[in-house]
């Protein structure tokens, strides 16, 4: 069976540079993306991918692995660092998505 969405929201991707530090928002200005976590049940996989709702190019692709920590750093601010040390920070647009969100990907995160 192909990747099914466990859930979507409403954010703001950005990337965390660490030589600036600083994030860099992720798709044309700035944009709001929709992101989704997709489980894979033939491999038991999850990734979030997020889509800028303007123009629909993919601004993040990001396996979440059994070691991964999703990080609430605040309400509506969310961040975790992929295998290859890249870190994702989801603004999210309320507080009630973001919260969700997290809630699905702490449940996919214990299912690995
Ligand atoms: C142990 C560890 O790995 N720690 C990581 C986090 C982490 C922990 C556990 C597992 C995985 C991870 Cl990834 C860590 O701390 N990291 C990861 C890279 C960046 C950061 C390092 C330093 C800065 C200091 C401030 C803080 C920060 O970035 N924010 C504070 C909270 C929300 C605040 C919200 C929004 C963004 C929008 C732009 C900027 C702004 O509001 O203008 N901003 C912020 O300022 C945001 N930092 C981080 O998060």
């Amino acid at each position: 069976m192909a990747e099914q969405p466990v859930g979507s929201s409403q954010a703001c991707v950005l990337v965390y540079n660490a030589e600036s530090k600083k994030w860099a928002a992720q798709g044309p200005n700035n944009g709001t993306s929709k992101v989704t976590l997709y489980h894979n049940p033939d491999s038991n996989t999850y990734r979030v991918v997020g889509r800028n709702l303007q123009d629909k190019s993919v601004v993040v692709n990001s396996n979440i692995l059994r070691n991964t920590t999703y990080n609430r750093a605040t309400e509506t601010f969310h961040q975790w660092r992929d295998a290859r040390g890249v870190v994702y920070g989801l603004n999210f647009t309320s507080k009630d998505g973001a919260n969700s969100f997290a809630l699905q990907v702490e449940a996919a995160i214990k299912h690995l």
